[in-house]
């Protein structure tokens, strides 16, 4: 096993996923994400890049390849300390709003922050100023169901942000957002990562939310690739309608 650059705050190699069912969503796919960086993960429907998100982050134990954080291996974590290091180091956002029913929204919004350990008080604090910083400040004590979803999605990408953490994956988080409010909540969401030194690994298939990151990294059918851009021929079968190949990388 070899450990991978200092400056590499994730360092995935050769990743192997496959469903319960046999579908195969991951096939040899390896990747660095600097600290800071903002790294986009794009893809048409199914080209696995929730299922990478869920590899790196954790969420899921890698089946085979290896996922480094900080040069520390998560592929050889057992479940409770890969569970303690995603709840105090890293952050997720999912791309429809999962808030806790019976909590209002600042409480919801602290519940990271609190399972952590800090005060009722402070956790609150945080809450509000990162609920205001995405326009939801004058929701703090409604109940999610008496949002509409886009602003619950707000709030998720609030709570999000008061955790701090190290690293923050975000599946297609505008996704439930109007048209015209996803250019600006997703540069709040870039603007504060940036300002707090949060790197972030963020699924898109939006040209416009790639065009906010520093770097992408294209995936389709389960491996990296890079698109390159054919001008369409027209009148033959096999490449009308087609204005891109893809190589693997
Ligand atoms: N729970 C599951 N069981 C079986 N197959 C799954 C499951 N979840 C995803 N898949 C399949 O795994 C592959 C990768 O899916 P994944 O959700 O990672 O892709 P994606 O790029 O995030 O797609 P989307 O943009 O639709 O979310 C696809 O073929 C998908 O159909």
């Amino acid at each position: 096993m070899v450990a991978p650059p200092d400056n590499d705050v994730l360092w995935a190699r050769a990743l192997h996923f496959k469903h319960r069912d046999g579908t195969p969503a991951l096939s040899g796919v390896s990747l660095e994400v600097r600290e800071g960086e903002i790294l986009a993960v794009s893809g048409p429907r199914g080209s696995g890049k929730t299922t990478l998100l869920r590899c790196l982050s954790g969420l899921v134990p890698v089946q085979s390849g290896e996922v480094w954080f900080n040069s520390v291996p998560m592929h050889t974590m057992g479940t409770l300390t890969r569970e303690r290091l995603r709840r105090e180091r890293f952050g997720w956002i999912d791309p429809a709003p999962v808030l806790v029913p019976e909590l209002n929204v600042w409480e919801n919004t602290a519940l990271p922050l609190m399972l952590r350990g800090t005060g009722r008080r402070q956790a609150k604090t945080a809450a509000l100023e990162w609920l205001e910083r995405l326009d939801v400040g004058t929701r703090a004590r409604r109940r999610p169901h008496q949002l509409q979803q886009a602003e619950r999605q707000r709030v998720c990408i609030a709570r999000a942000l008061a955790a701090a953490p190290s690293v923050l994956f975000a599946d297609e988080p505008t996704a439930p957002l109007h048209r015209s409010d996803r250019a600006h909540v997703l540069r709040t969401l870039t603007t504060a990562a940036r300002s707090h030194g949060i790197t972030v690994v963020l699924a898109t298939h939006d040209p416009d939310t790639e065009a906010l990151a520093d770097r992408t990294v294209a995936l389709l059918d389960g491996r990296r690739v890079k698109t390159v851009h054919l001008p369409p021929v027209s009148g033959t079968a096999t490449t009308e309608g087609r204005a891109a190949c893809s190589l693997s990388v």
